[in-house]
């Protein structure tokens, strides 16, 4: 099964903003992103701007020509109101708090049902996708399929973490669990965050049903040294590797 490839440019935004100018270019490596090879454009307005702002958002939008996807945490209306205006291919919904470093943890998907059936449908109707970020745990995935979203994202920190300890299989094993529930499910995959060049292929290679990753951090990281579409060309090829 084909994996796309969803590149996200927060950390371009981070590298503009040190110096409030327009370098780098966020738009500019947006639309040579998908020239490169990328399958989708992914951006996380978070409430302080710190990296990709509002603005940005709105700007991206006409330049794409593969997917985009936005992510954030609908307890926040003026992102609502972002993802209704700019109308993304997909929504991922986030529920980091404002002041959170990075995405550290999925939904309670149990907790937060009545919220995310109601924010889930509003974004549905308005005909986007929709994605929620959840840990591998199967109770969760569960009672995410009772919320209505198309697909969930597989937050892949716990798996980055034990694969780069030098414990692959036991890293690995709540995702494949995970992933086979949810195709059951009949929810879509996705995942990410951590995923870099050292731990992707043996992700793609364990995961079934894979639709989608979403990159960044490392990503960008590696541009630094090795070229952004070479950098590109590398994170596509780990995805060749069959399930
Ligand atoms: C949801 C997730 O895991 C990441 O996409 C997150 O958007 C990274 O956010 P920062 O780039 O602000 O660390
Ligand atoms: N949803 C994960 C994402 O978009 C990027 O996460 P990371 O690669 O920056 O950790």
């Amino acid at each position: 099964m084909h994996t796309r490839l969803s590149v996200n440019i927060n950390k371009i935004a981070t590298l503009r903003n040190a110096r409030g100018g327009n370098n780098p270019n966020v738009l500019k490596a947006a639309i040579d992103a998908q020239l490169f090879g990328a399958e989708g454009i992914t951006v996380h307005p978070r409430p302080d701007e710190r990296h990709i702002t509002y603005k940005d958002v709105r700007e991206i939008k006409p330049i794409i020509t593969t997917e985009f996807n936005i992510e954030g945490n609908p307890s926040e209306k003026k992102f609502v109101d972002l993802v209704l205006e700019v109308k993304p291919h997909q929504v991922t919904l986030v529920p980091d708090a404002s002041q959170q470093l990075t995405s550290d943890h999925g939904w309670d998907t149990i907790k937060h049902k009545a919220f995310l059936i109601d924010i889930i449908g509003t974004f549905k109707k308005a005909g986007i996708r929709v994605s929620i970020f959840v840990d591998p745990d199967v109770k969760m995935i569960e009672a995410a399929a009772n919320t209505f979203t198309d697909r969930i994202e597989l937050y892949t920190e716990g798996y980055a973490r034990l694969f780069a300890a030098g414990h692959p299989l036991k890293a690995i094993k709540p995702y494949i669990a995970a992933a086979e529930l949810a195709n059951k499910l009949k929810l879509g995959i996705n995942a990410g965050h951590d995923l870099d060049l050292h731990n992707l292929a043996y992700f793609k290679k364990h995961i079934p049903h894979l639709d989608e990753v979403s990159i960044g951090h490392a990503l960008i990281c590696d541009a630094l040294y090795l070229g952004f579409e070479n950098t590109i060309q590398l994170y596509k090829r780990q995805l060749q590797t069959e399930a």
